[in-house]
């Protein structure tokens, strides 16, 4: 499955809704987004953000603030851009520093303004299928689901991974979805006899390569969001291709994949969000 064509063509739908908002409102969507210390690999991620964000015709406001910033600090600045009626977007890249609590800072963001759909109060809105915002990369898998035809309703998915970015949130999307869904994790006993029921697994746990062709039911679609750069520099998933590739009947390459969707919906949120400003609240 080809993220990266369809990430091209949403943002290329995506380029129009800012010319037809800028024509019919005048609102240029802005994101404010926020990297605390120097982790290469979030650098790459925020600047192909940017670099995203600048052909759409959407505003980033970067801050790209050290590693020793105090969580006080950082509260302010998205308290600021909260009450910015400019800013209709923000994320704050994760991982934080340890000495930064991660909920507490996902938790000061206006609901209304995450992007990212980490609040709390966007998450229990998910889960009670009347989403706001959603989490990227789960909306992306779905994005890329409808792309090919292929319906999650009365499906066996399987999830493999709980984290509140992607394990949690998607349980949500594809119960919303009417798929009957399966969450697999570190402490799951016979991993492949759940992984075998799978019509379609999802699979993100950050251990590179965990899933292997043994692992999987042959047709089944196979989605893998791990994005593991190994020592040697280059980059593999979750799941093992040269294994799986034979079994399914698709699969997400990496990269390639989840990947360049991830960044497509945050850009498509930001816009959602800019398209609504003005309304009343939700
Ligand atoms: N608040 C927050 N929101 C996030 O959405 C978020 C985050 N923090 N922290 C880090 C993770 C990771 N993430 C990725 C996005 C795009 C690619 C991506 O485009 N990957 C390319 C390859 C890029 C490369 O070469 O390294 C691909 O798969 O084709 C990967 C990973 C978003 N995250
Ligand atoms: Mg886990």
């Amino acid at each position: 499955m080809d993220g990266k064509k369809l990430a091209q063509e949403v943002k290329a739908e995506l380029k129009q809704r800012v010319e037809e908002l800028w024509t019919s409102k005048q609102i240029v969507p802005r994101l404010a987004v926020i990297l605390v210390g120097e982790d290469p690999a979030s650098q790459v991620y925020v600047r192909n953000k940017r670099r995203a964000a600048e052909k759409i015709g959407i505003k980033t406001v970067d801050n790209l603030l050290p590693a020793t910033v105090s969580e006080a600090d950082l509260l302010d600045l998205i308290y600021e851009y909260n009450e910015d009626p400019n800013i209709h977007g923000i994320l704050v890249q994760l991982p934080l520093p340890a000495h930064i609590d991660e909920a507490k800072v996902t938790h000061a963001i206006l609901p209304s303004k995450d992007v990212d759909g980490f609040h709390p109060v966007n998450m229990g809105h998910l889960f009670m299928n009347m989403p706001h915002s959603l989490p990227c990369t789960p909306r992306g898998i779905m994005e890329l689901l409808a792309a090919y035809g292929i319906s999650p309703a009365g499906k066996e998915v399987v999830i493999v991974g709980r984290s509140n970015i992607v394990g949690r949130p998607m349980v949500a999307l594809m119960l919303n979805a009417d798929a009957t869904v399966t969450v697999a994790h570190s402490k799951t006993k016979d991993l492949r006899a759940v992984t075998k029921r799978a019509d379609i697994l999802v699979v993100a746990t950050g251990r590179p390569e965990m899933i292997t062709g043994a692992d999987i039911k042959p047709g089944a679609v196979v989605i893998d969001v791990g994005v593991n750069r190994l020592a040697d520099g280059h980059l593999v998933g979750d799941v093992q291709r040269q294994t799986v590739e034979g079994v399914a009947s698709y699969l997400t390459p990496v990269p390639g994949g989840v990947g360049p969707m991830t960044i497509a919906m945050l850009m498509k949120q930001t816009v959602e969000f800019a398209e609504k400003s003005g309304q009343d609240g939700y």
